[in-house]
């Protein structure tokens, strides 16, 4: 009898995906690694406020399992402290290097958001070259091509940019982007919109065209919070907005 239960698949109890970013947090779940139920709290929240959000939609299995990752280390310690720790799992990073061959120095130093990506990419595409933009409180422009991460960029994001140009000057007003916006502002609000939105089209436009003289076939998979509103600028772009909950879930699989 128990022999037998021992041959059948391990049951796989409910997991709860918790992607910490410096701007948003998400809470995911799903059955197949394809779907995905989640929500999204700005990460200047406490984490138990988070879950509360969550508990509304979902209320609590026993069996719940978290997964935890991302690139805010205050609060994934506030996240390891509020969870319990048996039911608590963590990416391994020896588990991604086995996945994702990749020259990064330190090793270590990759930001989780980058890794999960790059892990989707070679699950989903192993055989194609992809550049990955993920258009967060950062940007980052990562290539997976010949089955390994070739390397990348950081830029800084879209409303980081129109805020630095607020912080550090006397005159200029904080603004939001319309995008596209005009070639030349003709006001001090325009001429702001018009710099920052071409700023990033060529900035992008620059690193697809530079990775793609390499890698001639990479695709182009954009994702992230500013990503919807910027796919129909970038020509030839798939805009994947799960592509970040695809390799984390992938990741915490055997
Ligand atoms: N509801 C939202 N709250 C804050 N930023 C948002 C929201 N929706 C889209 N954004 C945009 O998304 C960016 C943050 O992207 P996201 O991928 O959520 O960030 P991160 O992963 O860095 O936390 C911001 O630059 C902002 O312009
Ligand atoms: C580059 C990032 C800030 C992007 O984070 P995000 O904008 O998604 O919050 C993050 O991936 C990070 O902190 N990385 C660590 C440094 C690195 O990847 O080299
Ligand atoms: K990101």
């Amino acid at each position: 009898m128990v022999e037998c239960r021992r041959r059948q698949p391990a049951a796989i109890g409910i997991m709860i995906f918790i992607a910490v970013g410096n701007t948003r947090t998400l809470l995911a779940q799903s059955n197949d690694g394809l779907h995905f139920q989640s929500i999204s709290a700005a990460t200047a929240l406490h984490p138990a406020h988070i879950l509360q959000q969550w508990e509304q939609l979902r209320p609590h299995a026993e069996e719940e399992t978290f997964a935890l990752g991302g690139v805010v280390p205050e609060a994934l310690q506030t996240w390891r402290e509020l969870l319990p720790e048996a039911r608590l799992h963590e990416p391994d990073l020896a588990v991604f290097n086995q996945r994702v061959a990749n020259a990064y120095i330190p090793g270590e130093a990759l930001g989780f958001d980058r890794r999960c990506c790059l892990l989707a990419a070679a699950q989903d595409y192993p055989a194609q070259s992809s550049i990955i933009i993920d258009m967060g409180t950062a940007i980052t422009i990562d290539l997976f091509a010949d089955g390994r991460f070739q390397g990348g960029r950081i830029l800084p994001g879209i409303t980081m940019s129109f805020h630095a140009l607020f912080l550090g000057t006397a005159l200029l007003p904080d603004m939001d982007l319309p995008v596209p916006a005009a070639a030349l502002g003709n006001s001090t609000g325009a001429a702001i919109q018009s710099g920052v939105f071409h700023l990033f089209a060529d900035a992008l436009q620059g690193a697809i065209t530079h990775f793609q003289q390499m890698y001639p076939d990479a695709q182009v998979l954009l994702t992230g919070g500013d990503a919807a509103l910027w796919q129909a600028q970038i020509p030839n772009s798939q805009h994947v907005p799960d592509l970040l909950l695809r390799g984390f879930y992938g990741w915490l699989q055997a």
